[in-house]
């Protein structure tokens, strides 16, 4: 792949999905887009010949916009395939402005924001909730100007324990990514610092944001997997691409396959689940989203340890579980196969059950 060729991501500079596509396409020009959509539209009509999407937290789990857009209800995206995998260790931080204490000497104010969270009572024990998650961390700084925050919907969930203790009636807006957010309050209209983003320390440095804290996230371990796409007729050999580097003999292969089932018709979702266990496949991961067809009618999408062109790692057995699915399912698309870069996933022989 020549540096010419670039990589769309979700921008702009800064976000979780750039660091992804720095990490693993050093050599490559780098295209910024505004939303996940952007960069399927461009894979799709090969303006970048590569993409990078969040497909799914360790905290908060999948990326529903990246699922919507592999159900692709309209058939907009029919030459997508996912050829790799990417993960990015997000800690994140409260971007905004350092407001110094009143001038009033009023430092009970500053003391409640960065010490006690006593107030908000989210690690208060209730009968509903006996065990609170504690936030990791305290504001390095004093937030009580904080008025509103900004950032993309999935960095909420992966910080409850610290929104909920330090900044709980704190009205969300949503942005297409955490660096948008950054990018917002770093031209906050009424510059009085009232508004916060949660982003990256990075940007932090590109937006000229202060770090009100840092390490917010619930969990330490906390990562973001993405994936990486490319049209179906390209060829995955002239990518040059950490992501897509070959380990001989110790490579092990996932593919990602959706499906819908007929609704009415009892059993017809274990029988396409059960396909896979036919073949001694396993399955990693299973989740849902709305068909876009019927109302409570769904598309599933599982991901199963394997590929489709590998023949010493598969032994053919997805393409086999592929056909059989066709059989009990309305309808299907494998969505790729790629090499996983996650330590300690093994293939474990199952004998098969024809
Ligand atoms: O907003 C960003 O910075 C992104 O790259 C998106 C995204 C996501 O959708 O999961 C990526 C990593 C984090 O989990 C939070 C947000």
């Amino acid at each position: 792949m020549s540096e010419s060729q670039t990589v769309a991501y979700l921008g702009p500079k800064a976000s979780y999905t750039h660091q992804a596509a720095i990490e693993n396409f050093p050599n490559c020009s780098l295209l910024p887009q505004t939303s996940i959509e952007d960069v399927f539209i461009a894979v799709q009509a090969r303006t970048s010949a590569i993409g990078v999407v969040p497909f799914e937290n360790s905290t908060n789990g999948p990326v529903f916009f990246t699922l919507d857009l592999f159900a692709d209800r309209h058939r907009r995206f029919p030459d997508i395939k996912v050829c790799g995998e990417a993960f990015v260790d997000v800690h994140h931080c409260l971007l905004g402005r350092i407001r110094s204490a009143p001038v009033d000497g009023n430092l009970a104010t500053l003391r409640s924001s960065t010490s006690s969270p006593s107030t908000s009572g989210t690690t208060t024990p209730t009968a509903y909730i006996p065990l609170p998650k504690k936030p990791l961390t305290k504001p390095l700084h004093n937030i009580s100007h904080v008025r509103k925050l900004y950032s993309h919907p999935q960095a909420w969930g992966q910080c409850n324990a610290f929104l909920s203790t330090y900044l709980r009636q704190t009205e969300r807006q949503d942005c297409s990514s955490t660096s948008r957010a950054a990018d917002i309050v770093s031209i906050d209209s009424n510059a009085e610092g009232e508004e916060a983003a949660i982003a990256c320390e990075l940007a932090a440095k590109v937006y000229s944001l202060d770090i009100l804290a840092r390490g917010i996230e619930d969990e330490r371990g906390n990562r973001t997997r993405f994936l990486i796409l490319r049209h179906s007729d390209s060829d995955d050999t002239n990518l040059d691409t950490k992501a897509l580097a070959h380990i001989p003999n110790a490579a092990v292969f996932k593919t990602l396959v959706s499906f819908t089932v007929a609704h009415t018709s009892p059993g017809a979702l274990a029988d396409s689940l059960g396909v896979f266990g036919k073949y001694g496949l396993n399955l990693t991961s299973i989740s849902s989203r709305p068909s876009g067809m019927a109302a409570w009618h769904y598309i599933f999408f599982v991901e199963v340890l394997g590929t489709t062109s590998d023949k010493k790692e598969g032994k053919g057995a997805i393409d086999a579980a592929l056909r059989d699915l066709d059989k009990v399912a309305s309808s299907w698309r494998c969505l790729g196969s790629w090499e996983v870069k996650e330590e300690g996933m093994e293939v474990v022989e199952r004998p098969t059950n024809p």
